[in-house]
């Protein structure tokens, strides 16, 4: 099997949305084990450490319905030049969360490097909001429009371009509460979306054999970066996050599709986002994020 190198960076940060406490999900992350579970398999790891993330009132800005506008804009400036950085490397970046705003910053480092970059977005929501439409300020429910360029141009254009994917290069998987604006959004854009209606329908061996075919052949994307946030399983596994939705994907077939993933060789950068140890119950959801994160670079039962 292909050996990595892989990059773990940190983004202790909480600020793009309201529940305290996300911010210390890169340390749970790591206290989980996550630097010895993917030695074990044989890939290289470096540590690369924590972005800095500033401070901010956690006030909503009455003129841009935007909360922390600013220090999200800064911390996801720096996280983009730190994925872009360890990527010209040659390394595979793996970044922590954090509340899901960070990846505006990863996609915005990943995507500079690809003409054709393709998304697979595993959430209960859609993250598709802008300020006009977000029922919550929240900029962790953004991320998405800000990568294919609406929303406020402070978070579409972070490292000095956008947009970063297409619309038609991003599939979403495990979507159950999706917000009237993002719901005419998918339709207007032609996103790809596995609701938890197709994965009871399909099973995730058939959504996940579909979305890379799609994002392959049909749209011969380049690159494949996988943003899985935690809220995407059902929170009876994975209680530990700050917007938990019920009806959601199991820890299974959680499983099923990270190896499925691996199998394909199909992703090139990963992101595992909104694990709250506050929320959580004896660090039982960053245990599970770690435990995908091995089934995704390649752990094997035999
Ligand atoms: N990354 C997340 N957990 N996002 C939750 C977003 C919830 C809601 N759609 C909002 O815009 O506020
Ligand atoms: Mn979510
Ligand atoms: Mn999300």
């Amino acid at each position: 099997m292909n050996k990595l190198n892989v990059s773990i960076i940190g983004v202790p940060m909480d600020h793009g949305q309201n529940r305290r406490g996300v911010d210390m999900g890169p340390s749970a992350i790591r206290y989980a084990g996550v630097v010895e579970r993917i030695e074990a398999l044989g890939h290289t790891v470096t540590d690369e450490g924590d972005i800095q993330i500033g401070h901010a009132d956690g006030s909503i800005d009455t003129e841009t319905n935007l909360r922390n506008l600013k220090v999200v804009t800064d911390a996801t400036e720096a996280l983009g030049a730190k994925v872009f950085e360890v990527a010209e490397a040659g390394n595979f970046p793996l970044v922590l969360g954090g509340d899901h705003s960070i990846a505006i910053g990863t996609l915005a480092g990943i995507s500079e490097r690809h003409e054709n970059l393709g998304v697979i977005w595993y959430d209960a929501h859609a993250d598709m909001n802008t300020s006009d439409t977000s029922p919550s300020g929240n900029i962790h429910g953004m991320p998405l429009a800000a990568s294919f360029g609406l929303g406020h141009e402070q978070l579409t254009n972070i490292r000095g371009y956008s947009p970063k994917v297409k619309p038609e290069n991003i599939v979403i998987i495990g979507a159950r509460s999706v917000d009237p604006g993002e719901r005419e959004l998918i339709k207007e854009r032609g996103i790809r979306v596995y609701s938890m209606h197709e994965l009871d329908k399909m099973g995730m061996d058939a959504v996940i054999d579909d979305a890379i075919h799609y994002l392959k052949e049909e749209r011969r994307t380049d690159a494949v970066h996988l943003s899985l946030d935690l809220d995407g399983i059902d929170p009876m596994y994975t209680p530990g996050v700050g917007t938990p939705v019920p009806g959601g994907i199991t820890y299974r077939e959680s499983h099923l599709a990270m190896e499925l993933l691996h199998d394909a060789g199909v992703i090139t950068s990963a992101e595992f986002v909104e694990v709250n140890p506050i929320l959580d119950e004896k660090n039982r959801t960053a245990d599970v994020a770690v435990a995908l994160i091995g089934s995704l670079l390649g752990e094997k039962l035999l």
